[in-house]
């Protein structure tokens, strides 16, 4: 059991998880080249390894669900090559499905046998997964109804998706014994440890695409006063550069307008207005249209923004090197083209060579951190996480977690 504020986690020794057939929720969701839609990283699909292997070895017949990406989003693809690189790391044939709730899932699902596994394919093509509501409703889903009959249990390991109250996530609690996997067990168990409110000054560099998640987060960060210094890149720092009335220009407008960016310009101003302690870069990597790079001010943007410049980067390393915590997430640049990782890579070893913690996560983060990095538990924590990860620690209580302590009551009686 796991506590965390007022809720009790199960884990898989507080059920009798042995020789049953698993309903087990993972996040495998991976940074993907939109050029060749293979896959740029698999840190996720090793870390599952481990719970999939433990609930094998347990005599389990395992049902494994996960998303990837979002529908209409380049890295919205299917799990099939997820399935050979998960084989491959436990050591044994993960059987890709092609279906999810369909007739051929569900046979498939009852004639599993013992220590076979399957993995389904993208949760997110049945429409309901991308509706976020109560346990209660999510229960009554097609996905729950058509997939809890046929298990006994359902495991969730996925707490790089704990912060979405999505079917996969919190409907099957509430009609099946349920628990944490050990990815879920170690990073909630190892985040509240490491993650002490007194620890200050807390630096967080927030990069990325997922501008409005980050929104959210740093909203959460500010008013919990959890932040003491926000560093910002990628997309959520063009949008805080306009929202502060900079130009940057009409062909990052226009990205920033193609990603229905724009219209978030009036929360991130209340968000400056409200003094979070936020920095934006100074200046910029751009690429001009005949493809040169060069380096431009942030008040005199000509060309497409891909990085932070080099006088940001020696300003946030100033930041980092003063910092107790150090928390990334969300890549500085366009890191799917090696010209426009430098800035993330910099602040990366900047975060690495400071006396503070440092905690990364985010998938594309995650496959920034160079192979040779030693993992020091004492020095670096390197989550599975990204947006969940920053809800965690600005002190959210993430859904999933919710829904495993009410199966947890509402199975043992106990509170
Ligand atoms: N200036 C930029 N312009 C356009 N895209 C950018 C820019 N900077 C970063 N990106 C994009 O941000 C994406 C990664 O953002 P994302 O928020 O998913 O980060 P992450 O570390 O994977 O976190 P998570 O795991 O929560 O998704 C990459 O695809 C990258 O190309
Ligand atoms: O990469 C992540 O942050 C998780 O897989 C959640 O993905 P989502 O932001 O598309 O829900």
């Amino acid at each position: 059991m796991i506590k965390v504020a007022d809720l009790n986690i199960p884990v898989i020794e507080d059920l009798d998880i042995n020789n049953k057939k698993v309903l087990l929720r993972i996040d495998i969701n991976s940074p993907v080249d939109r050029k060749t839609g293979k896959l740029l990283d698999d840190s996720r699909i090793k870390a599952h390894a481990e719970t999939v292997k433990e609930l094998l070895d347990r005599g389990n017949s395992l049902v494994i669900i996960s998303h990837q990406g979002r529908p209409g989003d380049d890295d919205f693809i299917s799990l099939e090559e997820h399935s050979k690189i998960l084989s491959k790391y436990v050591g044994k044939e993960i059987e890709f499905v092609d279906d999810v709730i369909g007739p051929y899932a569900r046979e498939r699902i009852s004639k599993l046998g013992k220590g076979e596994a399957i993995l389904l394919e993208n949760v997110r093509i049945v429409s309901e997964e991308l509706i976020e509501a109560p346990p209660q409703q999510q229960s009554k889903t097609f996905l729950v109804k058509k997939l809890a009959p046929l298990v006994d249990y359902y495991v969730n390991d996925a707490f790089a998706t704990a912060h979405r109250s999505q079917p996969s996530l919190v409907g099957f609690p509430l009609v099946k014994p349920s628990a944490a996997g050990r990815i879920m067990e170690k990073e909630v168990s190892a985040l509240s440890k490491i993650f002490n409110k007194e620890d200050s000054p807390k630096v967080f560099v927030l990069g990325g695409s997922k501008v409005s998640d980050t929104l959210k987060i740093i909203e959460h960060l500010s008013k919990n006063r959890v932040a003491d210094r926000i560093l910002t890149g990628g997309l959520v720092a063009e949008l805080f550069a306009v929202a502060k009335g900079i130009n940057l220009g009409k062909t990052n407008m226009q990205v920033l307008e193609s990603k229905g960016l724009l219209s978030l310009v009036p929360r991130a101003r209340k968000i400056l207005l409200s003094g979070a302690p936020l920095e934006i870069p100074v200046d910029f990597i751009v690429e001009k249209p005949n493809g040169e790079l060069s380096s431009e001010p942030e008040n005199n943007v000509t060309g497409t923004i891909k990085d932070i410049g080099p006088t940001t980067v020696e300003i946030y390393s100033s930041f980092i090197k003063e910092a107790k915590v150090i928390t990334l997430r969300g890549p500085m640049g366009v890191i799917e083209d090696e010209r426009f990782r430098v800035g993330t890579k910099s602040l990366l070893k900047a975060s690495i060579e400071s006396p503070g913690y440092v905690i990364i996560g985010g998938g594309h983060m995650i496959s920034m951190l160079d192979k040779d990095v030693e993992i020091n538990p004492n020095k670096i924590h390197v989550s599975t996480g990204g947006g969940a990860l920053l809800l965690f620690l600005a002190g959210d209580k993430l859904p999933a977690l919710e829904a495993l302590h009410m199966s947890w009551v509402m199975n043992s009686g106990k509170s």
